[in-house]
């Protein structure tokens, strides 16, 4: 049995949902430990996944907030609980503070951990947590101190590996099979700086939009709905993806490892750096020197649209070189080095 645990938000939870489905698929029991705040909590039950959701306060840098400590206390000791009850003989956390608990509980047990980071940052919860794992799985090639580069190997970032023919998606998802189709992402929890200034940017385009506005956004912004502009809490990505023909998105390193693998061209509006530690903007930039992806300019985005949807093959090429096609199934094949 291996334990999976990691969450809060999708680019942390979407990569071990990917290497558990690639683990079941080879025969393997599966059990995963997330967060009751998080992403996972409104997920796990609609996967046949066996799971328990714990307290787990959230890390922060900064600040000691009584009320996070208490919380990730009592999320080790119901993890204490999870670990004795399963008795996993390998546990994945891909990070975040949903990914914290189980894992630290299982080091001190001498369980062997692996973590995965999504980002070309270690987040707080990597950093915690790889003194005493066994290996650090990344994403993209990292600069670390040498301690740490010797348990490093860079496998990319699991995503989900379902593509949909064009057409077939659009018309899965109520658009017109023959126009082009652009697809707003705000990442898992939304993004109110995308959903405030790119539908009045869009709209006068005249092209089929579909925009991800965040769950808890959606009824604030359900009044932009029209026939060729919808307006959605969450989608399902690998449709999304499948049918849109450019991306206009945040630049979370999970909604970019996704654009790759689906050869999507995009342009990019990375959250600032006093939000994240300058993460998606090393994101984007890489994609932006690779020539997968723009950074976007609100004051010439109808230049920059018309320009990626008349000549997309460039951009297309290049995220296909990006594609981390094979990502769950290298981090699965590690964890099988522990069975
Ligand atoms: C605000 C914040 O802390 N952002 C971080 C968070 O981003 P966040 O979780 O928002 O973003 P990512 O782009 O990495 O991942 C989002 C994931 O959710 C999925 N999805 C999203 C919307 C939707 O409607 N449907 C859907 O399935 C995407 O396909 C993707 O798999 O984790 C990422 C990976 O550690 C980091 O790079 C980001 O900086």
């Amino acid at each position: 049995m291996v334990l999976l645990t990691g969450g809060g938000t999708g680019g942390h939870l979407f990569p071990a949902l990917a290497v558990a489905e690639e683990l079941r698929r080879r025969g393997h029991e599966v059990f995963y430990l997330g967060a009751q705040e998080g992403l996972e909590a409104r997920l796990l039950p609609k996967t046949p996944l066996p799971h328990a959701l714990i307290p787990a306060g959230k890390l922060d840098r900064s600040a000691f907030r009584p009320g996070e400590a208490w919380r990730l206390l009592q999320g080790l000791g119901v993890a204490r609980a999870v670990l004795k009850a399963r008795r996993p003989k390998a546990v994945l956390s891909t990070g975040g503070y949903a990914g914290f608990p189980g894992a630290f509980v299982a080091e001190l047990q001498g369980v062997p951990v692996l973590l995965h980071e999504q980002n070309a940052k270690l987040g707080l919860a990597v950093k915690l947590l790889v003194p005493l794992s066994r290996g650090l799985a990344l994403s993209v090639p990292l600069s670390l101190p040498p301690r740490l580069g010797a348990k490093a190997r860079v496998v990319g970032y699991p995503v989900r590996e379902v593509r949909y023919p064009k057409e077939e998606a659009k018309a899965r998802l109520g658009f017109d099979p023959k126009k082009p189709l652009l697809l707003v992402l705000g990442g898992s929890q939304g993004s109110l700086e995308l959903n405030e200034k790119l539908p009045p940017l869009l709209k006068p385009l005249g092209l089929p939009v579909l925009h991800q506005v965040g769950e808890r956004w959606v009824e604030r912004y359900r009044h932009l709905e029209e026939e060729a502009y919808r307006i959605r809490g969450f989608v399902e990505a690998p449709l999304a993806m499948s049918a849109a023909d450019l991306l206009l998105a945040r630049a979370g390193a999970g909604t970019l490892a996704e654009a790759a693998f689906h050869r999507l061209p995009a342009l990019l509006f990375p959250l600032p750096q006093s939000l994240d530690g300058g993460a998606q903007r090393a994101n984007a930039r890489a994609y932006e020197k690779a020539g997968a992806a723009r950074l976007g300019d609100y004051a010439r985005l109808a230049q920059q649209v018309e320009a990626m949807l008349q000549n997309p093959e460039p951009y297309r090429e290049a995220m296909g070189r990006l594609s981390p096609e094979g990502a769950a199934g290298r981090l699965a094949d590690w964890l099988e080095e522990f069975l």
